[in-house]
């Protein structure tokens, strides 16, 4: 007889296995080797930057004081009596109407305040002795790159779990970070179910199909941050499929299927949970696609029993295992970054459950818009090449237009949401 089931909400859903996150692991990778890695820990400033005042131009070092009386009618002149560029130190002390001829990211030399830009003053040479004048005031400061101007020693500069990017390569090789912390990279087990399913090289024939969600969830895991273990393709036959999983389950903390999760004949993942003796946290979310999403616990490790159609596997990893992995990754903002967009077609007819509708978002004078990237029913796979969001339409008795203000998810953003339910 059919098992009826009960669809919970989407947030319920996320809550539920929210509760069973893995904490993330620290490894150490050397900083050429990070770009591209997630931080574990919060970059702090372990100096500050500068750590000495300097020259932000090429010029002449003063003293502001000596500079007061200089204007248009008035030359001052100063003697010249050190020569840096960046790396050098002055031993001098400069003294009233003395300046040093310094390059941009030398240290300030003792006794000085402001640079003089090359291009206001006038060099010359009295007796073999260089000298230079102004005819302008310079106030205390001007031309200084002050110690501590770019980063305060102790300040929190980047927060874990954050990509790292170029300018974040900067900043660990400015503090000496010769070897980051960085999130271990979570591994996910991967089976696809499907007596149906052809090898990628295999020929078409009557009935069968060639395995797409394999590749495809492989490059989301990476996406979000994962390492995949593919263990391959399964017929859709109880006692291999549930020996497979068993075995995978002592390799893997996370172990996502594909197929097999609906209420079909040969339909295998509910009984193999029940023969495992896995805690199933739901099997049907009010939405579409990927309402048959299943996620079960067994000794502490998370199965993602994602659907077989294509856009509903997509649809339920990024809501649902995309979380995991990036709570793994040490992220406090591990769901979809949510914003709203105008909605580019209308959608007139209802539904009851919340659709997440693959879609391009775009910028178009100044505002995000969205329309859909392709079909909108789960078995499409042709929709998810140009998504880079979800367009999200609440499910209810309406339905929306052209125009409508929408939020949309963001399958390409980095900088995520707390909790977008
Ligand atoms: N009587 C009912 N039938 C169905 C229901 C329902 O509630 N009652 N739910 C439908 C919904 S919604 C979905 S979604 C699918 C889910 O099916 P399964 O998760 O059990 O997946 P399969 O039956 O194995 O396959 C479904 C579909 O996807 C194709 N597929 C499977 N694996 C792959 C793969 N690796 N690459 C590409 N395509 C794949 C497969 O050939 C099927 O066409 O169930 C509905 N039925
Ligand atoms: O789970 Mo099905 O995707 O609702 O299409
Ligand atoms: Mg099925």
């Amino acid at each position: 007889m059919l098992e009826r089931r009960n669809p919970i909400s989407i947030g319920e859903a996320v809550k539920q296995i929210m509760k069973h996150q893995i904490s993330g692991v620290t490894e150490y990778v050397s900083i050429s080797e990070s770009y591209g890695r997630y931080l574990s820990e919060d970059l702090i400033a372990t100096s500050n930057v500068p750590h000495f005042d300097r020259a932000p131009y090429d010029g002449f070092a003063v003293r502001s004081i000596d500079t007061l009386e200089a204007s248009q009618s008035n030359p001052v002149e100063f003697e010249v009596i050190d020569h840096i560029g960046a790396g050098m130190v002055s031993s001098k002390l400069v003294g009233e109407n003395q300046a040093v001829r310094i390059m941009t990211g030398a240290m300030m030399p003792n006794g000085t305040d402001a640079v003089v830009m090359f291009e206001v003053a006038k060099d010359y040479e009295k007796n073999g002795i260089p000298y230079m004048s102004i005819k302008r005031q310079i106030n205390k400061g001007t031309n200084v790159s002050f110690i501590g101007e770019d980063a305060k020693q102790g300040e929190v500069l980047v927060e874990k779990g954050t990509l790292i990017n170029p300018g974040i390569q900067a900043m660990l090789a400015t503090f000496g970070y010769k070897e980051v912390p960085v999130a271990k990279k979570p591994l996910i087990g991967l089976f696809a179910t499907g007596t149906e399913l052809l090898e990628v090289d295999e020929e078409l024939v009557p009935g069968k199909i060639r395995n797409s969600n394999s590749y495809m969830i492989a490059a989301q895991i990476e996406r979000a941050g994962g390492t995949v273990h593919y263990y391959g393709k399964l017929p859709d036959e109880f006692d291999t499929c549930f020996k497979a999983v068993k075995d995978a389950l002592s390799e893997v903390d996370i172990l996502i299927t594909t197929g097999g999760v609906s209420v079909g004949d040969f339909d295998y993942l509910p009984g193999i949970y029940k023969k495992l003796g896995a805690e199933v946290l739901f099997n049907k979310v009010a939405m579409r696609p990927g309402s048959v999403t299943t996620v079960a616990i067994y000794d502490g490790k998370i199965l993602f029993g994602l659907s077989g159609n294509p856009s509903a596997c997509y649809v339920g990893f990024e809501l649902f295992t995309r979380p995991i992995i990036r709570t793994q990754l040490f992220s406090n903002q591990p769901h979809l970054r949510k914003e709203k967009a105008l909605l580019e077609v209308d959608f007139p007819k209802a539904n009851p459950f919340t659709r997440f509708v693959r879609s391009a978002t775009f910028i178009d004078e100044g505002r995000l818009k969205s329309t859909p990237s392709g079909l909108d029913k789960s078995n499409i796979i042709m929709s998810l090449a140009g998504a880079n969001s979800l367009m999200i339409l609440p499910g209810g008795t309406r339905g929306f237009m052209a125009g409508n203000e929408v939020e949309v998810l963001l399958l390409e953003d980095q900088v995520g949401s707390v909790w977008p339910w």
